[in-house]
C-alpha cells in the first residue's frame, strides 16, 4: 500500500532527476544535454506504455552562418479509442541558462525544497508541468481507470530559443500525427494571481543581435582611448535609441498595427484579483510604469514591449579591466501582439538601427540579425475547451478561474492554431511568483500536486464535450 506522502515524495524525486539535467538550449554547443533530457522524457513515456517517435527536426542556420543539426522532437501517443476525443499536449524540457553566481540561493540544478516550494531551473518552466501531465495519465493507469480521452504528446527541447524546426515539423505532420487531434493544450505559463487561471493569449517575439565590430584587437584604453570610435559607445547609442523613459518603443511604426482595445476585452480585466502592491513586493520595484492594475496588466499582456537583455563581448567580470572591446553584440527583443507581424517589425527595427548608426559617422561595422520571429496568439474564449478548463478548475480548486493573457511567448502556439486548425488552450499550473527565467525559479508543491489533479480532471471534463 503506497501512502499519499510516499507518492508525493516519489513524484518530487522525478522532478529532481529532470531538473538535474542541464538542458539549457541557449547555447547550441550544449544541445547534447537537451537530447539527454529528451531521451529521459521519451523513456518515461515508453515505461507508461506510450508509443514514442523521436522525430527528426532538421537543421538550423545560426546567426554566425553555421548550420547545425537540431535535437529531435518527441511525438508520442497512448492507446487509441476511436470513440474518444483526442487531446494533444505540448510541452518543452529545455531551460534558460542558470548559474549560482547569478544570485541563486540554492544550486539551480539540484531541486531543493524550502517551505513547500521546489526550487530549481525548469521546475516551473516547463519540466514540472510536463511531468504533471504524465502523472495525470499515470493516475488513471495506477487506479485502473480508463483515460477518458486519447492522449498524444509533443515535447520539444528548443522552446526557449524559438522552437527551431518545430514549425516545419508541424506542417509536415499536419495530415498524419495531427490528423485525428481534436484539442491542443499547453501548460507553459503562470497564473496572474493566487487564483487558478485559463490563458487566452500570449505575446509573440523577435530577438535581435546588434553587432558592432571595430579594431582588430581589444585595445588598451590608456594607449588608444580618445583616438578611436569605440564599438561599445556606438552600441550604447543604438540601444539607447530604442526606448524612452516611459517604456515607449521609439522605432517608427512598430506599434502601428496593435489591435485596438474593445469594451468587451477591457471588461475581462475587471475580475482579475491582481494586487499592485503585492506585485511590487514580488518583483522588488517602487513603482511600475503604469498607475492602475488594468494598465499594468495590459502593458504586460496586450501591448508590445522592448527589453534589452545583454551585451556579449563587453567586459563583465568582477574587478576592473581597462579595455576597449573590439567587438560587442547587444541583445534585445520585442514582444509582439495582434496584429503585429514579426517580419515587418524586424524590417522596421533594422531600418531604425541603420538610420541611427548613420548619424554616428562611425568607421565601425554594424550587423543586425533577427531570430525567433514568433507570432502572438489569441484564442476564442467561446471555444469549448475553455468550458472544460473552467469546470476542471472548479472541480479541483472550488473557484472560478481568472481569464488571463500572458506576456511571454509560446512560439508554436499560433502555428498550432493556423496549421492544424485545431482548438488551442493554455491551462497553467505555475504560480504568479514562480520566477520563470529568473533566479530561484520554483514551483510550489501545492501547484505541482493540485496541478496534476487539475490535468486529470481536465481529461474527464473534456471527454464530456465529445
Ligand atoms: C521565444 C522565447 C524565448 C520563449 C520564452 N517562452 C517562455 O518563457 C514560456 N514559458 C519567452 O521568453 O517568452
Amino acid at each position: 500500500q503506497i501512502t499519499n506522502n510516499t507518492l508525493i515524495s516519489y513524484i518530487c524525486c522525478r522532478l529532481k532527476e529532470w531538473v538535474a539535467i542541464k538542458s539549457d538550449s541557449g547555447d547550441h554547443t550544449k544541445w547534447g544535454e537537451v537530447e539527454t533530457m529528451l531521451n529521459m522524457a521519451a523513456e518515461r513515456i515508453k515505461k507508461m506504455g506510450g508509443k514514442v517517435e523521436l522525430a527528426d527536426a532538421g537543421t538550423h542556420q545560426l546567426p554566425s552562418g553555421e548550420t547545425v543539426l537540431l535535437p529531435p522532437v518527441i511525438l508520442a501517443e497512448f492507446a487509441k479509442d476511436p470513440k474518444k476525443a483526442t487531446l494533444c499536449i505540448y510541452g518543452h524540457v529545455d531551460v534558460q541558462p542558470a548559474k549560482m553566481e547569478d544570485g541563486w540561493a540554492t544550486d539551480p540544478f539540484n531541486l531543493t525544497e524550502i517551505k513547500g516550494n521546489l526550487y530549481g531551473r525548469g521546475a516551473t518552466d516547463n519540466k514540472g508541468p510536463v511531468l504533471a501531465w504524465l502523472h495525470a495519465v499515470e493516475s488513471y493507469q495506477a487506479t485502473k481507470k480508463e483515460i477518458p480521452v486519447n492522449i498524444k504528446l509533443i515535447i520539444e527541447g528548443l522552446e526557449e530559443v524559438g522552437s527551431y524546426g518545430l514549425f516545419k515539423l508541424i506542417k509536415k505532420r499536419r495530415d498524419s500525427f495531427f490528423a485525428d487531434v481534436d484539442f491542443i493544450v499547453i501548460s507553459d505559463n503562470v497564473w496572474a494571481t493566487t487564483t487558478p487561471a485559463l490563458t487566452y493569449g500570449t505575446r509573440g517575439s523577435s530577438y535581435f543581435f546588434v553587432e558592432i565590430e571595430g579594431p582588430k584587437l581589444d585595445l588598451h584604453s590608456g594607449v588608444y582611448g580618445g583616438s578611436i570610435q569605440e564599438p561599445m559607445a556606438d552600441l550604447i547609442a543604438l540601444l539607447g535609441s530604442l526606448l524612452d523613459h516611459t517604456g515607449k518603443i521609439q522605432v517608427v511604426g512598430v506599434s502601428d498595427d496593435v489591435t485596438p482595445l474593445t469594451e468587451d476585452e477591457r471588461k475581462l480585466y475587471d475580475n482579475i484579483s491582481f494586487d499592485l502592491e503585492e506585485m511590487k513586493n514580488v518583483v522588488g520595484v517602487k513603482h511600475f510604469l503604469q498607475d492602475t492594475k488594468e494598465e499594468v496588466l495590459m502593458a504586460r499582456w496586450r501591448y508590445p514591449s522592448l527589453s534589452i537583455h545583454g551585451v556579449e563581448g563587453a567586459f563583465s567580470d568582477p574587478g576592473s579591466k581597462t579595455i576597449i572591446p573590439r567587438k560587442v553584440t547587444g541583445k534585445f527583443s520585442i514582444r509582439q501582439v495582434p496584429n503585429m507581424d514579426p517580419p515587418d517589425v524586424e524590417r522596421k527595427v533594422k531600418e531604425h538601427l541603420e538610420q541611427v548608426f548613420s548619424t554616428l559617422n562611425s568607421p565601425n561595422r554594424l550587423k543586425v540579425t533577427a531570430t525567433v520571429g514568433a507570432k502572438p496568439w489569441v484564442a476564442n474564449l467561446q471555444d469549448s475547451q475553455y468550458v472544460a478548463g473552467q469546470k476542471a478548475v472548479k472541480d479541483v480548486f472550488g473557484v472560478e478561474p481568472e481569464f488571463i493573457r500572458e506576456g511571454s511567448t509560446i512560439p508554436i502556439a499560433q502555428t498550432f492554431q493556423e496549421e492544424t486548425g485545431k482548438s488551442v488552450m493554455m491551462l497553467p499550473i505555475s504560480g504568479h511568483d514562480d520566477g520563470e527565467h529568473s533566479q530561484n525559479e520554483k514551483i510550489s508543491r501545492y501547484n505541482y500536486i493540485e496541478g496534476t489533479k487539475l490535468f486529470a480532471a481536465y481529461f474527464y471534463e473534456l471527454s464530456l464535450l465529445h
